[in-house]
């Protein structure tokens, strides 16, 4: 199991805040400050110019920032080393149903999860969403390619299947 955390700023509706409810069935830590993250994480972050691919394998652990996207500001961890983007992938989740790229952060951990290797943690993540499982099966195909991938240039030489 690859330990997960997620920075939160409460700036999102904790109604339908992802991270919240993995946090109460103990499957992330919450961080509530930068400097409680792991430095040598998996950092997500969609501004990141590398995408996730399998040569992340090794790094200890993964972090979502969890905050509104309106105030998505990731000016605080720019020269952070791990910093990954993910490639084309479609939501999932009601808010955002469809949409490329805007993931929620269970979304976004679980898709990690999975193109790593550790697609059992994926599943196993994202079951507790009504909607969670449907996650995996709109993008089985990207995600069982971008999981055979070497690195982050031929994952992303692969989104432009899917694009
Ligand atoms: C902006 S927050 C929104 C959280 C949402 N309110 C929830 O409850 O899940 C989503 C976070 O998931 C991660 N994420 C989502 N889409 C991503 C992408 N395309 N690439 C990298 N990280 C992504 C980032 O850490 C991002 O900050």
């Amino acid at each position: 199991m690859i330990p997960l955390y997620a920075y939160r700023d409460d700036t999102c509706d904790p109604r339908k805040c992802t991270v919240k409810k993995l946090a109460r069935r103990g499957l992330l830590r919450i961080a509530t400050s930068i400097a409680k993250i792991p430095r040598q994480t998996l950092l997500l972050d969609p501004t990141a110019e590398q995408a996730v691919s399998p040569a992340d394998q090794n790094l200890p652990s993964i972090t979502a920032l969890d905050c509104s996207w309106e105030v998505l500001d990731t000016g605080a961890v720019a020269s952070w080393r791990n910093r990954r983007a993910l490639p084309f992938l479609v939501a999932a989740n009601p808010v955002n149903f469809g949409r490329p790229f805007r993931l929620t952060s269970v979304e976004a951990l679980a898709a990690t999860l999975y193109i790593i290797g550790e697609k059992e943690q994926a599943h196993d993540i994202l079951a507790p969403f009504g909607w969670g499982l449907r996650f995996l099966e709109v993008n089985a195909d990207p995600l069982e390619d971008y999981s055979q991938a070497k690195d982050s240039a031929e994952v992303v030489a692969l989104q432009a299947l899917y694009m």
